[in-house]
């Protein structure tokens, strides 16, 4: 009898409401921007880890920074003891980030529990307990968070009572226009919505888990304009494509917002778990023991953080991401001109997206089995990716910010041969039978 693989083991021992599983890929290490695979082979990683592992695996910065904090650890708990790992951070953190006025610095685990502390906190620091979202937000997996995403991984639970989905305008498929939304918002202030009851609208500056869509030029900051008439605070999401992966410092600065509270998390730990939220003095500072959590910004996930800022500046990767990410899109959108079944290549930076359609005039989605082949005939040939969107059509690329022009060229390589297997039907409908999880 052999020794259970990890994946069987995996499958006996960790419980499925945790897993999103995309391929039979078990992790055994990771280096640079390559996962080490049970058996020891190496692939590239074009996911990111779902976007936390910006500066890829084992890089010397978090390395240096975490052992040496563990190894004389300033404490475990934020809330009891300062610690100068967390306030460097916070300093950092309000350094780079744009804003007016006094602000204060959350720390969190995730960026579910990021959003989650910012809803509640809005809620009873304004008074007000109506929230604006989107459909096809995904804001976290926290009661809270979830109650304002729109994702539909999330209809299991009920949204919060009183917060208002919006569509959110995809400039490929345009299903309603910015103006028609912005039209529809008008509606609701003007009978189900009192915009007085409205604390915030949550923002991603591009929906990621929705579908990796860039919103119409000028949508978020007229929305944002019109939220400022009625004393209602713009909180954006940057917990997926913030700190440089957009190829800005901040992705909302795409946009010419000016929030009043931004939420970071993924890759602001490296790939430790570490969020944060930032926010107006008034509101942050509205109660003692508000939002408590006992390992949050404890002095090594903050130190991770501060290695992470660090890197971004001393290694450039804000124009990096930028630069890295359209030899990338512009490599995948070559490859439109040999499969059909690419309809658009979008996003910034390194936040790419790749919609798969059945047709490009009808632009109708394919099935998610053959968005699941795609990544599993990728996983055979040597890349891990994912995907995203509500009709799961879209081939997500989030890879560390690290990511080289070699590292493009062989990941572009194996996209294009994973999508001419597919469609030469290498791939069966039982090989990703286990992995259609959202
Ligand atoms: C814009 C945005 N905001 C908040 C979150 C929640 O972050 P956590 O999963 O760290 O709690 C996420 C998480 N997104 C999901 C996490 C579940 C697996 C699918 N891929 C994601 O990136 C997000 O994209």
């Amino acid at each position: 009898m052999s020794n259970p693989s990890l994946r069987e083991r995996d499958a006996a021992t960790i419980a499925r409401i945790g897993k999103l599983r995309f391929s039979p890929l078990s992790v055994v290490g990771g280096q640079g921007n390559r996962l080490i695979e049970e058996g020891g082979r190496s692939l590239l990683d074009l996911s990111g880890s779902a976007g936390p592992a910006v500066l890829g695996y084992g890089h010397p910065a978090v390395v240096e920074a975490v052992e040496t904090s563990v190894r004389n650890m300033a404490g475990a708990s934020l809330l009891l003891y300062p610690n100068e790992p967390a306030v460097s951070l916070a300093e950092r953190l309000l350094a780079i980030t744009p804003g007016e006025g006094e602000r204060r610095v959350w720390f969190g685990h995730s960026g579910s529990d990021a959003n989650d502390c910012a809803v509640r906190v809005l809620q009873a620091a304004t008074g007000r307990s109506r929230f604006i979202s989107f459909i096809g937000s995904y804001h976290g997996n926290l009661s809270g968070s979830m109650g304002i995403s729109g994702h539909t991984a999330m209809t299991h639970t009920l949204p919060r009572p009183g917060v208002v989905l919006l569509p959110y305008p995809d400039p490929f498929r345009p299903n309603f226009s910015g103006e028609e939304v912005l039209a529809l918002l008008d509606y609701q202030f003007e009978t189900t919505c009192p915009p007085h009851q409205v604390a915030a609208v949550f923002i991603e500056p591009l929906m990621s888990d929705g579908g990796l869509i860039v919103p119409p030029p000028g949508f978020l900051k007229a929305l944002q304009e019109r939220c400022r008439k009625h004393g209602i605070r713009i909180v954006v999401d940057e917990v997926k494509v913030g700190l440089a992966r957009s190829g800005m410092m901040h992705c909302f600065q795409h946009e010419g917002l000016t929030p009043d509270l931004v939420v970071f998390g993924k890759g602001i730990g490296g790939g430790l778990p570490l969020s944060a939220v930032v926010g107006p003095k008034e509101i942050m500072d509205h109660a003692p023991a508000f939002a408590l959590q006992t390992t949050a910004g404890n002095p090594v996930a903050t130190s991770a953080g501060n290695a992470v800022l660090k890197t971004i500046e001393s290694e450039g990767l804000v124009g990096r991401s930028a630069r890295i990410g359209t030899l990338f899109s512009d490599a995948l959108r070559a490859l439109g001109a040999k499969h059909e079944i690419i309809g658009d290549v979008r996003g910034r930076g390194l936040a790419i997206g790749i919609d798969l359609v059945k047709d490009r005039v009808t632009r109708v989605p394919v099935p998610a089995t053959t968005t699941a082949k795609i990544i599993y005939r990728g996983y055979e040939l040597g890349a891990a990716f994912t995907y995203v969107g509500l009709k799961a059509n879209v081939l997500e690329f989030m890879p560390p910010l690290t990511l080289t022009e070699d590292e493009v060229a062989e990941g572009v390589a194996i996209v294009d041969q994973a999508i001419a297997d597919v469609n030469a039907g290498r791939v069966s409908d039982a090989d990703v039978a286990s992995f259609m999880m959202w």
